[in-house]
C-alpha cells in the first residue's frame, strides 16, 4: 500500500511538471509571436518613414529648382523695402512685369502669386536689403547751405533778431550770418514770439564743423532771456568737455554783456563750494536764491551739482541746449538726462515716473526747448527718443556731389532723406602710407616739406601724445614750437595752452581726441591724425578743427598699409571717394637717420627722467600719507592742528576754514605764551 502510495504521488508529481512545462511551454510562444508582431508593424512604419523622406526628397528637388528661377518678392515699385539693385530684380522695360522664369512657366507656377520666398532652396536669391523708415520730421528735414563763400543774409536784415545783439554781432567783425544761422535764427526768434500760447517744437541741427551752430543758439537764447528779469536758471546748456565749455561760455559771456543776464560756468575746475556760491546764495528771507540766469556746464558736473547742491532750482528752465548731442547723448556713465528729470519732477504729483520733459506737455505746463546741434548728430531715433523731444524738427546740411548737386534733394522729395555727416566744402583730405617705425620721421618731414606753421597733431592715448611731442621737439630743435596737451594736464594748464596756440605761440599742438570736438582754434592750417581715427564721427569731428568759418585747411592721416582698407570703406559712409595719398619717398627720410637716432635717444632720456621724478612723487605721497596717519595716531594736538592746516592750504577747498583755524592756532599760541611769561614773572617773584 505504502508502496502504491508512493507510485501514485510520483505519477501526480511528474503530471504537474509536465502541466507546468507546457504552460511555460505557451508562455515563450505567446511571447515570440507578440515580439513578431512588433517587429512586423515596426519594419512597416520604418518602410512608411522611407517612403515620406523619399518623397520630401523629391518635391524639395522639384522646388529648388523652381526657387532657382524665380524673383520671390512681386513688383511693387513704390515699394522701399524692396532694393532693386539686388542682383536677380529684373524689369521688364515695356510692361513693367517681372522677368518670369521658363521653368516657373513650364510648371505653370507664377511667382507674382506665390509672392513669398521658397524656404530650403539651394541658390536662394540674395535678400532684399531692409531701408530704414524713419519718422517724418527725420525723413524730411530743412535742408541748410554748406556754402560759406557767398553769404547772402546781412546781419541787418534780420529785423527778428534784438538791435542790441546786431551791434554787437557786427563790433565783433560778423556781417554776414552763416546759413546755418541764417534758418536756425528766424526760426526761434519767431516760435519766441508763439511761445507764449504754443508749447515750443524742439530742434536738432546737424551742421559741419565752424559753420557757426554756436552763434545759433547763443543768440536766439539770450534775446529770449532778457525780456524778463527773473532771476532763475532759465537756460542749461550742456557740452561734453571742460574745454569746450568754457569756449561756449565765452561767446554767451561776450554776447550778454548789455544785458542783466548772468552766465555761470560748472565743469569742475573750480572746487564744488566755490562752484556753488556762484550758483545761489542763501537768503533768511527767501531761502535759496538764484545768481544765474544761464548755466553752461558739462553733464557730470551737472549731475554732481544736481545731486548735492541744496537750493539748485531747474523748474523754470526755458532753454536746454545740447551741443555736440551725440556725444552727450552717448555719454552714459552719469545717466545726466535721469538725474536732470528727476530733479525738474520734485514737487510732481505723482511723483517720478520717467519722461518728464515729455509729462510737462501732458500737465499742460511749458517743457524747456530742447536745441540739439552737432556736426555729426545721430539719426538713431531711439537715441534722440531720450529726450522726448516735442513735435521736433531737423535742420541739416546735404552731401554734395562733384558736380556740385545736392545728392539729398531726390531723396528728400521722397521722404527717404536721412542725411550724412558733412565736412566743410573748404577742407582738403589727404592721406600718408608709413610704417610704424617711421612714422615720426614722416610727420617731420611731412611738417618741413609743406613749410606747415599752425598744425594740430591727434594721436590715440595721452601718453603717445607726450612722447610724440618730445621727439618732435627733439627733431626740430629749435625750429618750431611744439606742445602735447591732454587730460592728464592739470586743469588749470589746459585752457592756457589753448590760449597759446590760439594767439600763435605754439606752432605744433599733439593732443588727444579730448580736443576734437568743437573746440575753436583759429587759422589751423592742417590737422593731422597720427593715429588713425576709428570712427567716422572721429574723423569728421578732428578735421573740423580745420578749414573753419570758410577758410580753407587740410587734413592728413597718416596709415599703415593694413588700414588703408578700413580708412578707405569708412570715408566712403560719408560719401568722399577722391581722398588722394600724399607721398613722402623713403629716401628723403633715410640721409634723417641719424638724426632719427639722436632723437630717440634724447627721448628715452626724457622719458626715463620724467619716470624717476614720477616715482619719487609717489614715494613722497606715500611718505606724507604715512606720516598723517603717525600724526593721527600720536601727534600732539598742535601737531594735528598744524598738519590740518597745511592740508587745507594745499587742496584751497576751504579758505574761511583754514583762515578760522590759521587764528585759533595764533590765539592758543598766544595764550600759551601768555601762560608761559605768567610762570617765568611768578618764579622771579619767588
Ligand atoms: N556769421 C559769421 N561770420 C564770420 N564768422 C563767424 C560767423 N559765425 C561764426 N563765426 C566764426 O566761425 C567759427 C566757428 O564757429 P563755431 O565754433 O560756432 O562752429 P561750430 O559749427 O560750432 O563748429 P563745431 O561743430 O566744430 O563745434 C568761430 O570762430 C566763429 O567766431
Amino acid at each position: 500500500m505504502e508502496l502504491f502510495v508512493v507510485n501514485r504521488a510520483e505519477t501526480e508529481q511528474n503530471q504537474n511538471d509536465e502541466n507546468e512545462e507546457q504552460a511555460m511551454l505557451d508562455k515563450v510562444l505567446k511571447k515570440i509571436e507578440r515580439n513578431k508582431k512588433i517587429r512586423t508593424k515596426q519594419k512597416e512604419k520604418e518602410h512608411k518613414r522611407k517612403a515620406a523622406k523619399l518623397k520630401t526628397i523629391e518635391s524639395r528637388q522639384i522646388k529648388r529648382d523652381l526657387k532657382a528661377k524665380i524673383v520671390p518678392v512681386p513688383e511693387n515699385k513704390d515699394d522701399d523695402f524692396i532694393d532693386k539693385s539686388v542682383e536677380g530684380f529684373k524689369e521688364d522695360t515695356k510692361g513693367g512685369e517681372l522677368d518670369q522664369p521658363s521653368v516657373s512657366k513650364s510648371l505653370n507656377v507664377d511667382p507674382k502669386q506665390l509672392g513669398f520666398t521658397i524656404l530650403g532652396a539651394d541658390n536662394v536669391a540674395s535678400k532684399s536689403k531692409v531701408k530704414r523708415v524713419l519718422p517724418n520730421w527725420l525723413a524730411n528735414p530743412t535742408v541748410i547751405s554748406m556754402n560759406l563763400q557767398n553769404l547772402e543774409t546781412k546781419v541787418s536784415d534780420v529785423k527778428l533778431l534784438d538791435k542790441g545783439l546786431r551791434k554787437l554781432l557786427k563790433a565783433n567783425g560778423i556781417q554776414y550770418f552763416f546759413p546755418v544761422q541764417a534758418t536756425v535764427i528766424p526760426h526761434l526768434l519767431e516760435t519766441l514770439r508763439t511761445n507764449d500760447f504754443l508749447f515750443p517744437m524742439d530742434i536738432c541741427v546737424s551742421a559741419p564743423t565752424g559753420s557757426g551752430k554756436t552763434l545759433a543758439f547763443v543768440l536766439p537764447v539770450i534775446q529770449a532771456l532778457k525780456r524778463h528779469t527773473l532771476k532763475k536758471i532759465r537756460a542749461l546748456v550742456i557740452l561734453p568737455t571742460q574745454d569746450l565749455a568754457l569756449q561756449v561760455y565765452k561767446t554767451f559771456k561776450n554776447y550778454a554783456q548789455n544785458t542783466d543776464l548772468d552766465v555761470c560756468l560748472i565743469t569742475g575746475n573750480h572746487p564744488f563750494k566755490v562752484e556753488q556760491t556762484q550758483l545761489l546764495y542763501k537768503n533768511k528771507c527767501f531761502g535759496y536764491v538764484s545768481k544765474v540766469d544761464i548755466l553752461v556746464c558739462t553733464a557730470g558736473r551737472l549731475v554732481d551739482h544736481l545731486k548735492l547742491t541744496e537750493g539748485l532750482d531747474l523748474q523754470y528752465l526755458e532753454y536746454l541746449v545740447i551741443d555736440e548731442a551725440d556725444r552727450v547723448l552717448d555719454n552714459v556713465q552719469n545717466d545726466w538726462l535721469y538725474h536732470l528729470e528727476k530733479h525738474m519732477s520734485q514737487g510732481e504729483n505723482p511723483p517720478y515716473s520717467g519722461r518728464i520733459l515729455n509729462l510737462l506737455t501732458l500737465q499742460k505746463r511749458r517743457p524747456p526747448q530742447k536745441l540739439l546741434f552737432s556736426a555729426t548728430l545721430t539719426q538713431d531715433p531711439e537715441k534722440l527718443q531720450k529726450l522726448s523731444l516735442f513735435q521736433p524738427k531737423l535742420f541739416t546740411t546735404v552731401v554734395e556731389g562733384n558736380e556740385g548737386n545736392a545728392k539729398g534733394a531726390d531723396e528728400q522729395q521722397t521722404g527717404t532723406f536721412v542725411g550724412k555727416f558733412t565736412t566743410p566744402k573748404e577742407l582738403k583730405e589727404k592721406y600718408i602710407v608709413t610704417t610704424l617705425e617711421l612714422k615720426p620721421l614722416c610727420l617731420y618731414k611731412f611738417i618741413e616739406v609743406e613749410d606747415i606753421s599752425r598744425c594740430i597733431v591727434f594721436t590715440h592715448s595721452a601718453e603717445s601724445a607726450h612722447r610724440l611731442a618730445i621727439l618732435l621737439r627733439a627733431l626740430f630743435k629749435k625750429k618750431r614750437k611744439i606742445e602735447d596737451i591732454s587730460s592728464n594736464l592739470p586743469g588749470k594748464n589746459r585752457p592756457q595752452l589753448i590760449e597759446k596756440f590760439s594767439r600763435g605761440e605754439i606752432d605744433v599742438l599733439v593732443c588727444t581726441d579730448a580736443l576734437a570736438r568743437g573746440i575753436d582754434l583759429p587759422n589751423v592750417q592742417c590737422v593731422v591724425s597720427y593715429s588713425a581715427p576709428k570712427y567716422l564721427k572721429t574723423y569728421i569731428h578732428r578735421a573740423g578743427r580745420t578749414a573753419r568759418a570758410g577758410e580753407e585747411g587740410l587734413a592728413v592721416t597718416m596709415l599703415t598699409k593694413p588700414q588703408i582698407g578700413k580708412f578707405t570703406s569708412m570715408l566712403r559712409q560719408a560719401d568722399k571717394t577722391n581722398v588722394e595719398e600724399l607721398t613722402i619717398p623713403e629716401e628723403d627720410l633715410e640721409f634723417l637717420g641719424e638724426q632719427y637716432k639722436d632723437s630717440l635717444k634724447e627721448l628715452k632720456k626724457i622719458v626715463d627722467k620724467e619716470e624717476k621724478m614720477e616715482l619719487d612723487k609717489t614715494l613722497s605721497a606715500k611718505k606724507g600719507k604715512r606720516r598723517k596717519r603717525k600724526i593721527n595716531n600720536s601727534g600732539t594736538s598742535a601737531e594735528k592742528d598744524k598738519y590740518s592746516l597745511t592740508e587745507l592750504k594745499k587742496m584751497e577747498v576751504d579758505k574761511e576754514g583754514a583762515m578760522k583755524l590759521e587764528s585759533t592756532l595764533t590765539a592758543k599760541k598766544g595764550k600759551h605764551k601768555k601762560r608761559k611769561r605768567n610762570n617765568s614773572d611768578s618764579s622771579v617773584n619767588k
